[in-house]
């Protein structure tokens, strides 16, 4: 007979989503216990955006020298790789440890294993039976495995992430946030990348006329890409990996020394045996309702990537979490409302975005005005001798209420915050014209942006 052990709260998951959630309800004073079945932290801190920015801003480096050569620089700056690894890694290995010793603090018990659930409201983790009146599933998203022959040979983010050194030649199947970032990482780097994506562009979230001027920047830094295409297999050649894939029906092939899976992440529930907890789920994750509660079994929450009502990113993950741990000490008190979300694509330049995109604002306004325009010619760009920047913003033209903004430049991930919050208060064009920034910075260029042309 396996020990039985009962808690208030069983969380699974130590990301942002989980340990938010396991915080709220611990510092309230119910009994809580967590478990994970990787090291304790996360995607965004130990796998995610957060080592990801650091080894982002070497490249970024080399970007803004490219640009000034013979404007003042005469050599690029040297980058060493394996100091580069090291410096993020002095980051990401602290991570675990951290995060259990904080877990530990705050009097959460925690388990190293994937649990799996027996039944309603119980699970069997490390050789142990436990029940609680709550389950909150926060187990993120895993990379999608591609059903190709091959493709054990392939790559995902976290060896990406690990890469002691950068490959002369490098293929990605997948041109989203994640093959994007990191083609351009490598490409800034030197390597030769080539992108094959099944779709006719890559970022299709993002606005259409971004993308494109974003494509064809990359395309002149060297990266080859290649829409349409259905990769077929993966095959291991003595000294690199060859991708065969078919275009226009017919087949063709790259070889290159490393091939990388970056065709989307899908909700990492596969160990759960959620079925025998009664918990309803489909590609999007755990269906759950406003509240975050599982559609089918009250005694579950899902917060964060995994949830059917997330968009995987960091700061709407780690809100899930709080919604969750708030509806859990006060019954279903706060219903989860999607925030207006700024995102960032961080490549060179930054393609960032907030609110409503061109289409939705089509369908959702009467009339829409378009503030649209590149503004390489402008003195920010010029200044850095950066041959991009642009920018989308659209307006509600009937009560002239800023409800999107697209924008691309160095210093986009920090700007959209400007419009975010314009957004999130309603403001006017006038109202926001009115605001004093701070100059030269690229949130002065902001109120230019929205100059009537005519
Ligand atoms: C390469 C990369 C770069 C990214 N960059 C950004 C960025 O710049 N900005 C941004 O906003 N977002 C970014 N994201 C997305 C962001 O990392 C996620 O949205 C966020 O980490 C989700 O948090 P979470 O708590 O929901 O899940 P996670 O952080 O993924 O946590 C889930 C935890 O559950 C554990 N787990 C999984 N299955 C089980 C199981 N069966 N049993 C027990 N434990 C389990 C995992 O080990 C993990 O620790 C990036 C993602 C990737 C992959
Ligand atoms: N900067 C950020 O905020 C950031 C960075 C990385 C990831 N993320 C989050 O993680 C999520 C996942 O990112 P992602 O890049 O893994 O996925 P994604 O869904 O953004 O992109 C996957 C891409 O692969 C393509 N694809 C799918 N199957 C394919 C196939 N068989 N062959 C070729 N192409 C194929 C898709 O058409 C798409 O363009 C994102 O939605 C994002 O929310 C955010």
């Amino acid at each position: 007979m396996e020990e039985t052990k009962h808690y208030d709260v069983f969380v699974i998951g130590t990301g942002i989503a989980g340990q938010t959630a396991a915080e709220v309800c611990v510092k309230n004073n119910l009994k809580v216990g967590i478990a994970d079945n990787r090291a304790f932290g996360g995607t965004c801190a130990i796998r995610g955006c957060d080592p990801k920015k650091i080894l982002l801003q070497f490249t970024e480096l080399i970007h803004k020298s490219q640009l000034l050569i013979g404007d003042g620089v005469s050599k690029l700056p040297k980058i060493k790789w394996k100091e580069v690894q090291k410096f993020k890694s002095s980051f990401t290995d602290a991570i675990p440890l951290s995060t259990e010793k904080k877990l530990s603090n705050l009097g959460i018990e925690y388990y190293h294993q994937s649990p799996i659930f027996q039944n309603d409201n119980q699970v069997l983790v490390e050789g142990k039976l436990i029940s609680a009146n709550t389950f909150v599933i926060a187990t993120g998203m895993i990379p999608r495995p591609l059903k190709i022959t091959g493709n054990e040979f392939l790559g995902i983010s976290d060896d990406i992430l690990n890469l002691k050194k950068l490959p002369k030649t490098v293929t990605f199947i997948g041109s989203g946030y994640v093959g994007m970032e990191f083609a351009c990482m490598m490409a800034t780097m030197g390597s030769k990348v080539t992108m094959i994506e099944h779709g006719s562009k890559p970022l299709k979230q993002f606005d259409a006329f971004l993308v494109d001027k974003l494509v064809t920047h990359l395309e002149t830094m060297g990266i080859r890409f290649i829409f349409n295409a259905e990769v077929t297999s993966v095959e291991k050649l003595k000294k690199n990996l060859k991708v065969n894939y078919l275009l226009d029906g017919k087949e063709k092939s790259i070889k290159s020394s490393k091939v990388f899976n970056t065709a989307g992440r899908v909700p990492s529930i596969e160990l759960l045996e959620l079925e025998k907890a009664h918990v309803k789920f489909d590609k999007s994750g755990v269906l759950v309702d406003d509240f975050l509660q599982s559609v089918s079994n009250p005694h579950i929450y899902a917060c964060g990537d995994v949830s059917s009502k997330s968009l995987p990113l960091t700061p709407l993950s780690g809100l899930q979490g709080y919604v969750v741990g708030n509806n859990i000490l006060k019954a279903n008190s706060k219903k989860f409302d999607v925030p207006c979300i700024p995102s960032t694509v961080f490549t060179n330049p930054k393609l960032s975005s907030v609110g409503y995109s061109e289409e939705e604002a089509q369908k959702r306004f009467k009339n829409i005005k378009i503030y649209q325009g590149d503004a390489s010619a402008w003195y920010n760009a010029k200044k850095e001798n950066n041959p991009v920047y642009a920018y989308k913003i659209l307006v509600n033209e009937r009560t002239n209420v800023i409800v999107g903004a697209h924008l691309l430049s160095s210093e986009a991930n920090e700007t959209i915050n400007v419009f975010s919050m314009a957004i999130q208060q309603k403001m006017t064009v006038l109202q926001f014209k009115k605001q004093m920034f701070t100059y030269p910075s690229y949130s002065s260029d902001l109120k230019s942006m929205l100059k009537d042309t005519d």
